[in-house]
């Protein structure tokens, strides 16, 4: 990799992590930012990832190598005619937008082709900001890149250079199949989740009973309905095309099985379960799709005060960080499960291998 300065207007989830992969890997890049919230900006600084806090669209941004454009989709868009001015002679202008087709007819409108290189890390998660960046975010999983028509081969390979340091696969990919791809598999799924638990939240009655006793299945695959509104309302917007085409496929979809279920089909509805389940089983786990691989086990314990504490103290002592931890509270009888996930396959071994020392009741996921 070679920039020596990397510019980010947005500094969230997904900037931050970009950010923080590359300090982690090139130490020496002088990475400036530029977002609204001040406080992030310091913070980010404090932590050593913001060498430069950018006040605005301006001057400073003549000094970098690449600009990457981290902001909601359409944000993203409309930043393009602001840095254009600013932009050093050589220098790429990048996003990492989940939609393409919208930002790169922006680029063509505004004759920007021979300066911008489409990207799309493809992880992330449904929480948002700075804080919940990480260096690792995006290690193992693809990342998009969408030439222009005059992308030089050197602009593409820079562009793969900095997913490479980050730990990503890239894969250049046509800006519009890429848009087609995505609305399958991860903006329809958006959508489905969202709708879901808002007919959930329709259903219920006043006691509340399916949120109380939502459970496995249902938290599973709604986990993407708590996503940003203001990114995914931009995502949709943007890809609607794609979006309507594949949600209609889909409800054609739902109604067929409605029809199925009417009339007692027994066969179709074996076979619908038995289809899905085949295919599901193929996907791989090497590479992270939109839905990041799973390094966690479950702790069957006792419901106990301080025990998530105990727990945690035994592993900070062979400093094994947690991603996350969380408590089943489904279980009768006061017994508990604790689901503890990890950032990686060596420290989830780590840890397995270190709780059962202390003779811990664990289970697989
Ligand atoms: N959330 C995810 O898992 C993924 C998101 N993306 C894409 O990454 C981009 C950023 O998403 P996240 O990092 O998740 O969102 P985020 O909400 O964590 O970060 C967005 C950043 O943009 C800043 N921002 C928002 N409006 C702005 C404006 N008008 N001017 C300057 N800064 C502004 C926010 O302050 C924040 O720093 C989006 O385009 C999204 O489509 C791509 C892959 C995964
Ligand atoms: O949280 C998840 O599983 C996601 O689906 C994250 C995600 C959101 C947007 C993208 O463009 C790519 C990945």
């Amino acid at each position: 990799m070679s920039e020596a300065a990397i510019a980010f207007i947005g500094l969230g989830l997904i900037g931050g992590s970009i950010a923080k992969g590359i300090k982690r890997e090139k130490p020496s890049t002088r990475i400036m930012a530029y977002m609204r919230s001040k406080a992030t900006l310091q913070k980010a600084r404090d932590e050593g990832i913001v060498d430069v806090i950018l006040d605005g669209i301006g001057e400073e941004l003549k000094e970098c190598d690449m600009i990457f454009l981290c902001t909601p989709v359409e944000y993203n868009a409309e930043y393009l005619e602001k840095i254009s001015p600013y932009r050093k002679p050589g220098a790429i202008i990048t996003d990492v937008g989940s939609t393409k087709t919208d930002i790169h007819e922006a680029v063509i409108r505004l004759g920007m082709e021979s300066c911008f290189v489409g990207g799309h890390p493809m992880a992330g998660s449904e929480k948002t900001g700075y804080e919940n960046s990480t260096d690792l975010l995006l290690e193992n999983a693809y990342y998009i890149i969408t030439p222009t028509a005059s992308s030089s081969r050197e602009q593409v390979d820079r562009l793969i250079q900095i997913a490479e340091c980050i730990g990503s696969i890239p894969l250049v990919l046509d800006y519009k199949e890429h848009d087609f791809v995505a609305a399958a598999i991860s903006h329809l799924p958006h959508i489905v989740a969202s709708s879901l638990v808002n007919l959930v939240k329709d259903s219920d009655n006043e006691q509340e009973l399916m949120k109380r006793l939502s459970a496995g299945g249902f938290k599973d695959i709604t986990r993407i309905a708590s996503s940003s509104p203001v990114i995914w309302e931009q995502i949709c917007m943007t890809n609607h095309e794609n979006l309507s085409l594949i949600l209609k496929r889909y409800i054609a979809s739902l109604n067929q099985i409605l029809e199925e279920l009417e009339a007692k089909n027994h066969s179709y509805i074996y076979h619908l379960f038995e289809t899905s389940r085949d295919y599901r089983n193929t996907l791989s786990e090497k590479a992270r799709g939109p839905i990041v691989p799973d390094y966690s086990f479950t702790v069957n314990m006792a419901d106990e005060v301080g025990a998530i504490s105990t727990l945690s103290v035994i592993l900070a002592a062979k400093g094994i960080s947690i991603k996350n931890i969380g408590i089943n509270h489904n279980r009768e009888h006061g017994e508990g499960t604790l689901r503890i996930s990890f950032y990686n396959k060596e420290t989830m071994e780590q840890a397995w291998k270190q709780l059962e020392r202390y003779h811990y009741d664990l289970i697989s996921n």
